[in-house]
């Protein structure tokens, strides 16, 4: 029996497209039920293509921030999906969405948190001169990328690195640490014991 997920992205879709390519296998735990973007993007493309479902929540499409998180809440638990993927989704999720997804959230940031939080980690890391960035997979919680850390890895930043390059190299080990990440918990699901998180 497959575990249903919903991923939500809003961007090139790369590692949506991993996590479809690990939910095609044979034997896969997971199996993602929805795609869900705030915006025209290759991420709700690449799903439509496979014959995924798309919710397309558009912000500017709701009188204010409230109204757009409640009604993404309903679309997506709509999919009843045990866990909700942000996989490139640049929006802060509302109350809302939080309160019913509660510790079932789990996102993937292109930097090594605490440092380089928000949009712009890529190129808040590169901007600062660190030698090492990465990746952290996490669990969402009120605050915004600040939710107890599921796994992290290293990438080297060369001298010669523009803010594309450093991402697509962040991005190659991102794909298969968040699969990784979501083949887990949708397997052996997590413990929590307040900033720490381990998977069972
Ligand atoms: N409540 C939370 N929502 C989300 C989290 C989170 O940790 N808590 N993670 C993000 C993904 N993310 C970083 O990994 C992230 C994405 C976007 C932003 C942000 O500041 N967005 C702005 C708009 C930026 C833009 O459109 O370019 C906004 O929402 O107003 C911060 C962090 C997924 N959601
Ligand atoms: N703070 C959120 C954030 O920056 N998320 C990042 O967006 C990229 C999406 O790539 P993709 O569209 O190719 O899957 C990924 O690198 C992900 O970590």
């Amino acid at each position: 029996m497959t575990v249903p997920v919903v991923v939500l992205a809003s961007g090139a879709g790369s590692l949506l497209s991993a996590l479809l390519d690990e939910a095609a296998r044979h034997g896969a735990a997971f199996e993602v039920v929805a795609v869900a973007v705030d915006r025209e993007c290759r991420a709700a493309d690449l799903a439509a293509q496979q014959g995924i479902v798309v919710i397309t929540c558009r912000l500017a499409d709701y009188p204010d921030r409230s109204a757009w998180d409640r009604a993404l809440t309903e679309q997506v638990e709509a999919f009843a999906p045990e866990w909700v993927v942000t996989a490139g989704f640049m929006k802060i999720l509302g109350s809302a969405f939080l309160r019913r997804f509660a510790g079932h959230i789990v996102n993937s940031h292109p930097a090594l948190l605490p440092a380089f939080p928000g949009a712009h980690g890529v190129a808040d890391a590169l901007a600062y001169g660190v030698k090492i960035t990465g990746t952290t997979v996490h669990l969402v919680d009120g605050g915004v990328d600040t939710g107890p850390i599921l796994a992290q890895a290293p990438v080297v930043v060369d001298p010669d690195d523009t803010e594309e390059t450093l991402h697509e190299r962040i991005k190659a080990v991102e794909r298969v640490l968040l699969t990784d990440i979501v083949t887990a918990l949708t397997t052996r699901g997590v413990v929590t014991d307040g900033r720490k998180a381990q998977i069972s």
